[in-house]
């Protein structure tokens, strides 16, 4: 069985993949991004080509050049750098697994393929398993996100005998609003060392006391400060102060999804917060509004997620240039 050199706990950040105007990836941000996160945010761990880093829009040659430049660049900055692998082919998926593990990465994760859809557990588990057996070395997380993947195979189903199955399981990406099943996972698991990961930023303090052991989240890319406050204040069993920042996080991220979020929306306001440029969103997607830009800036302002001398207006007045030519918000 894979041992990390420790569980992986506390705040993982789903990083963004940078791109230039022409959507080329922009690699030569990628040293001051783990900078940024490590040094102004407190976050030491990633999760590399997820969701928000459009790991599904990037070719499998991009995935492997992206993984490889993270890896490098948290080499003794970051403690653990987790690559998501997943792919509708196996075949790719496997190649990107052997890959993750060749670079030095600490894990890999999968999510279910979700075009010719896994129908039962057990053909799941078949599927991740085969993924796991490429990377043998290598601790294993299965990502499960039923909203974007569609399938809906319960993750407390799913791990029901699941080390059996696949000798390297170290634990589960959760990102669903389900906490009964969720609590479930943990419960059933409890003896096993499992890591579980809440991907739900807005309602982590609820998983926290289902027994979440870390977080996986677009939004500790720019909020891993705040929310690692939450994080001490729960340690501490000062829950009044847990739950002052996690409203305050919400208010933040209520305001932003009334708006419609996504990834290009995350891309523009960590542009905005760390001054680091993040590029255009691949399409399909589109990048945020100049509208949102400026909503987003004044509400992050408000709440003192932004202060006036963490603005880098070079970089977002390129961005708004170019975000005025394509006005919608996806
Ligand atoms: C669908 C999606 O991208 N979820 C992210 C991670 O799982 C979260 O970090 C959300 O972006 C965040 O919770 C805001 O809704
Ligand atoms: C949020 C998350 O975990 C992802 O981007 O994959």
């Amino acid at each position: 069985m894979a041992s990390p050199k420790k569980q992986l706990q506390g705040l993982v950040a789903a990083t963004i993949t940078p791109m230039t105007e022409h959507g080329e990836i922009n690699f030569s941000v990628i040293g001051q991004y783990v900078d940024y996160l490590v040094e102004e945010q407190g976050v030491k761990n990633i999760f590399v080509n997820g969701t928000t880093g459009e790991g599904l829009s990037l070719s499998v040659s991009e995935r492997r050049q992206v993984a490889e430049e993270w890896v490098t660049r948290g080499r003794n900055k970051l403690d653990q750098v987790v690559i998501h692998v997943g792919a509708l082919s196996l075949k790719e998926s496997q190649e990107l697994a052997r890959h993750a593990a060749e670079i030095g990465a600490d894990g890999i994760a999968v999510i279910a393929p979700f075009f010719l859809k896994p129908w039962n557990k057990d053909v799941l588990i078949n599927f991740l398993k085969e993924v796991a057996a490429a990377a043998p070395a290598l601790p294993f997380y299965y990502y499960h996100i039923p909203a974007l993947t569609g399938v809906k195979i319960r993750a407390e189903e799913l791990l029901d005998g699941i080390q059996d199955k696949i000798p390297t399981f170290q634990g589960l990406k959760f990102s669903d609003t389900d906490l009964l099943d969720f609590g479930q996972c943990v419960d059933q698991n409890r003896q096993r060392q499992f890591a579980f990961l809440f991907g739900v930023d807005e309602q982590l303090l609820s998983a926290l006391v289902m027994g979440a052991t870390g977080a996986v989240g677009s939004t500790y890319n720019y909020l891993g400060k705040e929310t690692n406050q939450m994080l001490e204040a729960f340690e501490r069993k000062d829950f009044s102060s847990a739950l002052n920042h996690q409203f305050c996080i919400q208010r933040f991220i209520n305001f932003v999804l009334k708006l419609g979020f996504g990834v290009s929306q995350t891309k523009a306001i960590m542009t905005l917060v760390s001054g680091i440029p993040m590029g255009p969103p691949r399409p399909p997607l589109q990048k945020a509004s100049r509208e949102f830009i400026d909503d987003a800036k004044a509400k992050l302002k408000s709440l003192g997620f932004l202060s006036s001398t963490d603005l880098k207006d070079g970089n977002l007045e390129s961005y708004i240039a170019s975000a005025s030519l394509s006005n919608q918000s996806v």
